[in-house]
């Protein structure tokens, strides 16, 4: 269909309910768009108006993107309204993110070959890289360049306490060695790096800045550096997540997922699989081949996906950014749903059974990290669900940014009692009912929460 002022289809689906365009003649270069949100039962009209981007002037833009998200959207490309609120913040966290990106590409392609990076265990257990510490202190250093250390918290993942012991200097020092490597490529990023590298006290320091403990008041940012750190150390799916909170409110959100593939489909795919396509098809400046960065900010009804950027060209903003929405499937059958890939981080077996009441027919994709909210946001997969063992506490960087994105791409996230996670109670998302739910539409999200509480009595979670 010709894309022309009396042809218009405007294709955004499900916004938590309805989205229709209302008076298209009164603007022709642009559209009205009335949203409803039946999230808070009552009818809150939102207009905005979009100006309106060409198929062909997409096509030229991105020739080579063909993933199915797009496929199905392409009638109309909308363009982010003007600068507003956050929009300092989301750019030099996108850029951050983008920046993080390239770092942990790195240091799991040396884990890959074996050439460095011992991977070592927290006191929790769980591994840990110097990619985790050296996105910590990255970030946390272009953070606080960018809006003054005084004015910016942070609350992330890792601390110094194992990088500061006398028998880890090597540690340290790979830990250095990678930030700085990371920083001197700053100005490809539109950021100004340090004038002289840093050393291991500024390094030290910069990751143990990080030290906000969240609240209900004021202002933080939440940062995951590498969130799935065991798909990250298996050569599989991980994500950098950034988000900003606000008096409670996660106000923006920025998810950095390097192997995310081109296709849906590959998701599924070994990782193995992905390598051995990515060294027979070269990766080409910009291209959509792997990877990219989704973000969003409150209260927008929009998200967005940037490429991960090659460092052969400055990093253009935010031109080379593409809407995404979630899907808009609604019947169980047709939907696919994602899950941990671990057992021991959500019960495969509660989720199957859950599945089966649904009427939910494909296989699980199981995925690492929050790939998985990436994945609901992109419309590749229309449910996610988590249910940890009793007694775990899920810490806010694992979800915050990966709401936030999902929730302005149209879809809805709760607890499985059907609350909305609260980001206001320190680093864990306190009262937490059961589970996590996160669907592309409102009408699956209520059937799975319809359902929980009847597998819950059958299960012996
Ligand atoms: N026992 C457990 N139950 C649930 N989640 C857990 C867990 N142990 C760790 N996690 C969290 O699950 C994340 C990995 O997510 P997934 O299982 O979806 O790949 C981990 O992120 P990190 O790797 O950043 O620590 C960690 O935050």
């Amino acid at each position: 269909m010709p894309l022309n002022s009396t042809t218009l289809v405007f294709r955004a689906p499900n916004i938590l309910g309805q989205t229709r365009i209302t008076n298209p003649k009164k603007f022709p270069a642009s559209i009205s768009v009335e949203t409803w949100f039946p999230w808070s039962m009552k009818k809150t009209h939102q207009k905005r108006c979009f100006p309106i981007v060409s198929q062909l002037k997409f096509d030229q833009n991105y020739p080579s993107f063909s993933s199915s998200v797009m496929e199905n959207e392409r009638n109309l490309v909308l363009t982010s309204p003007g600068p507003d609120k956050y929009s300092k913040e989301l750019d030099v966290a996108v850029r951050a993110v983008q920046m993080a990106c390239s770092l942990c590409q790195k240091v799991q392609e040396s884990l890959i070959l074996k050439t460095s990076s011992p991977v070592l265990s927290k006191h929790d257990n769980s591994p840990v890289t110097v990619a985790d510490w050296s996105v910590q202190a990255t970030v946390s250093w272009i953070l606080s360049e960018s809006f003054g250390c005084r004015n910016v918290s942070i609350l992330a993942e890792e601390d110094v306490q194992s990088l500061s012991e006398p028998d880890s200097s090597a540690l340290l020092a790979s830990v250095v060695k990678t930030v700085n490597d990371c920083l001197a490529e700053a100005p490809h990023f539109g950021l100004k790096g340090p004038e002289t590298p840093l050393g291991s006290s500024d390094v030290l320091e910069a990751i143990s800045r990080c030290n906000s403990t969240g609240g209900h008041i004021g202002r933080f940012w939440a940062l995951d550096p590498v969130d799935g750190t065991l798909g990250f150390v298996r050569g599989d799916q991980y994500a950098v997540a950034l988000a900003l909170i606000e008096d409670g409110e996660v106000v923006l959100g920025v998810l950095g997922c390097p192997n995310y593939p081109m296709k849906k489909e590959w998701l599924s795919y070994h990782h193995r699989y992905h390598r051995i396509i990515s060294k027979l098809t070269p990766t080409t400046s910009e291209s959509w081949d792997k990877g990219c960065v989704i973000y969003a900010r409150k209260g927008r009804g929009e998200a967005w996906m940037q490429p991960l950027h090659r460092k052969n060209k400055p990093l253009s903003w935010p031109n080379t950014a593409i809407p995404v929405r979630v899907s808009s499937v609604d019947n169980p059958a047709l939907a696919t749903f994602c899950e941990p890939v671990e057992k021991s981080n959500s019960s495969h077996s509660f989720t199957a059974g859950l599945a089966h009441t649904v009427g939910l027919r494909k296989e699980p994709l199981r995925v690492y990290s929050m790939v998985k909210y990436a994945a609901i946001a992109r419309g590749d997969a229309e449910i996610y669900m988590k249910f940890a063992r009793t007694g775990y506490k899920e810490k806010i960087w694992d979800h915050a940014a990966g709401v936030v994105i999902i929730e302005e791409a149209g879809g809805v996230v709760t607890d499985a009692g059907g609350s909305r996670l609260d980001f206001s109670k320190g680093m864990f998302l306190e009262g937490l009912d059961r589970g996590i739910i996160a669907c592309g539409g409102a009408k699956l999200h209520e059937r799975i929460i319809g359902a929980v509480d009847a597998s819950w009595n059958s299960s012996s979670l």
